[in-house]
């Protein structure tokens, strides 16, 4: 199998990781990497394309790369979700948060490019989340969480590999994305 790139795409909830993970997967060609959660649904989310939804059980039983708490729910990833990409020949693009951003640094090394979003005013995360439509409360318990909390800066561990992303208007994004995939 030909040595392949993953995207990993992390940062605030509400910063437009998933939009960012589409974009790349449609103007560039990439393999979107579905990761399993025992979250439930949001309105619209669809079992096999946007997560694979578990129950703890069948959480349980999967061989995950790595896994993660994050707002009282388990997310994971695994190996076979990179190799469909890369099987393909495709790049693969997946949407971690900041733990799981530096698990996959350490594990695949420069096979990884880690893209951190952010915007300029935090408070523009919950009016997202909000026009998205998520529930109010799953709003207000996401918005109290450590996770939350850790994830809207860059860890040390991510300070200088990470590429930031300020994605406050969507076209600077689109450009900025464009500049750095071309780098590679
Ligand atoms: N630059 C932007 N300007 C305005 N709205 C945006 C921008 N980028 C994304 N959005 C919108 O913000 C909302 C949140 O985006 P998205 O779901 O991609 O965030 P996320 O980081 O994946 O969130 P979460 O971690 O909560 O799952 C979506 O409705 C999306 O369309
Ligand atoms: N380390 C991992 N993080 C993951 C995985 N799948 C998603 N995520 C991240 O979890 C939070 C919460 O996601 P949400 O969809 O409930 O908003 C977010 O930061 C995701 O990027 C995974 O497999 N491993």
């Amino acid at each position: 199998m030909a040595s392949k790139q993953v995207y990993v795409i992390c940062g605030a909830a509400g910063s437009g990781k998933t939009t960012v993970a589409q974009y790349l997967r449609e103007r560039f060609n990439m393999h979107r990497v579905v990761t399993h959660t025992t979250r439930p649904p949001r309105p619209g989310e669809r079992d096999g394309v946007d997560y694979h939804f578990e129950t703890a059980a069948s959480m349980a039983k999967l061989h995950l790369l790595e896994s993660v708490t994050y707002d009282q729910a388990q997310y994971g990833s695994s190996r076979e979700g990179l190799a469909e990409g890369w099987q393909r020949g495709q790049d693969d693009v997946i949407v971690l948060d900041t733990q799981g951003a530096i698990t996959y640094h350490q594990a695949l090394g420069d096979q990884v490019t880690v893209i951190f979003l952010t915007v300029s005013h935090l408070a523009a995360l919950a009016k997202r989340m909000s026009d998205r439509g998520d529930h109010q409360a799953a709003i207000a318990a996401r918005l109290k969480s450590p996770e939350y909390r850790r994830d809207l800066r860059l860890p040390k561990e991510l300070v200088g590999i990470a590429r930031v992303v300020v994605n406050d208007d969507w076209v600077t994004t689109k450009q900025k994305l464009g500049q750095l995939i071309n780098q590679k």
